[in-house]
């Protein structure tokens, strides 16, 4: 089996997240969820949250769906990197994505939503692609859609074709060679804890002669930006007039109007270059002439994260074989 479905940017203006409609239960109930291949939990707005927590989210009713079974006794608690949480119980039921259908998938029903989850209307919560030891379901820990899902796909893998400000594609059990351009270079993934972690080959400034020095992070869907060591981050912005690394807003900032360059990284001998353009992520607040940068420092992040960013200027292939790979190619 394969499936294949939209990845459609949540805000017009600029890319922080992309969400893919998902239907659960019986009858269907359609919600809009972030593919996070930096998590790994299934977890939805829900009928078990307080009213007061929802603002404008589709809810998932398991008791609306007649074949939701609950998961007696289990619950779950995840936090994110950037301090938003949830919490709730757990069900299993039929889960779809793009013509795709897992049965008895758990489904983690939030109760409590921390509040930049209930002020995010476009996400109705999270589908989880990381790996499985990552999921947060306790007594017993639960497969991700795609790790229930592999034994069925035609090839167990994934592909992210993320676009710039335009909708572009998740798809399972198959890789679909319209939509990259070369070849794919495969390099290996260390699955410990549970990212999908492998090793850049470097990276270059502009027209700068390439840095080929091995930067180990995190591929993650779920994340809007790059966080890189301050050495590329230093970097990258002694060639901006006027940048800062602010404290008040939390990272790089430069005046909008300045000349960027742009950002080359390498994956073994291929390279992929982030466009100027990209690299100004948005206006520090609506209507400033001070613009957030979208290379960050990974300083304060613990790890190397190549977000929404990096994975929009390239065809990724998450291979969930034995051992896993995970594999880059322009388009
Ligand atoms: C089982 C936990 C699981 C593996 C967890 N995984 C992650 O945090 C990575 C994961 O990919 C999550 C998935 C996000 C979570 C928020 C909602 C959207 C998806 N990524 C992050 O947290 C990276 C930092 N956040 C981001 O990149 C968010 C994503 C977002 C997008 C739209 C709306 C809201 C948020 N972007 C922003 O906040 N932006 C607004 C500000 C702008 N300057 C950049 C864009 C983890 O490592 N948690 C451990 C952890 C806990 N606490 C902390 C402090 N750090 C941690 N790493």
């Amino acid at each position: 089996s394969t499936g294949s479905a939209a990845a459609v940017p949540i805000n017009a203006e600029f890319d922080i997240a992309y969400v893919t409609p998902v239907t659960l239960g019986t009858p269907p109930q359609t919600l809009q969820l972030d593919f996070d291949s930096g998590s790994s939990d299934l977890w939805v707005f829900s009928s078990h949250l307080p009213t007061s927590q929802i603002r404008g989210q589709e809810i998932y009713a398991p008791n609306k769906s007649s074949t939701a079974k609950l998961l007696d006794g289990h619950s779950w608690s995840i936090t994110y990197g950037d301090g938003s949480g949830s919490r709730g119980n757990v069900y299993t039921d039929n889960v779809t994505v793009g013509g795709l259908m897992v049965e008895r998938q758990a489904i983690e029903c939030a109760q409590q939503v921390s509040s930049s989850f209930t002020s995010e209307a476009h996400i109705d919560g999270l589908v989880g692609l990381g790996f499985s030891t990552l999921n947060t379901v306790s007594p017993k820990s639960q497969l991700t859609f795609f790790d229930n899902a592999k034994g069925a796909l035609d090839s167990p893998v994934f592909t992210a074709d993320l676009k710039h400000k335009q909708a572009g594609t998740y798809d399972f059990g198959f890789i679909d060679k319209a939509k990259y351009t070369g070849e794919i270079t495969y390099v290996p993934v260390n699955n410990d804890p549970g990212y999908w972690t492998f090793s850049s080959s470097g990276y270059a400034v502009g027209s700068g002669n390439f840095s080929a020095s091995p930067i180990s992070g995190i591929a993650d869907t779920g994340t809007s930006l790059i966080y890189l060591p301050t050495a590329v981050v230093t970097a990258y912005y002694r060639q901006v007039q006027g940048a800062t690394n602010s404290r008040s807003y939390g990272g790089y900032v430069f005046p909008c109007s300045a000349t960027l360059p742009s950002f080359t990284f390498g994956v073994g001998e291929a390279r992929f270059t982030i466009p100027p353009a990209y690299m100004s992520y948005a206006a520090v607040t609506p209507g400033s002439s001070t613009c957030f940068g979208g290379l960050q420092s990974s300083n304060g992040v613990g790890i190397n994260i190549w977000g929404d960013l990096a994975l929009k200027v390239a065809f990724v292939v998450f291979n969930g074989g034995t051992p896993p790979t995970i594999g880059w190619a322009a388009k």
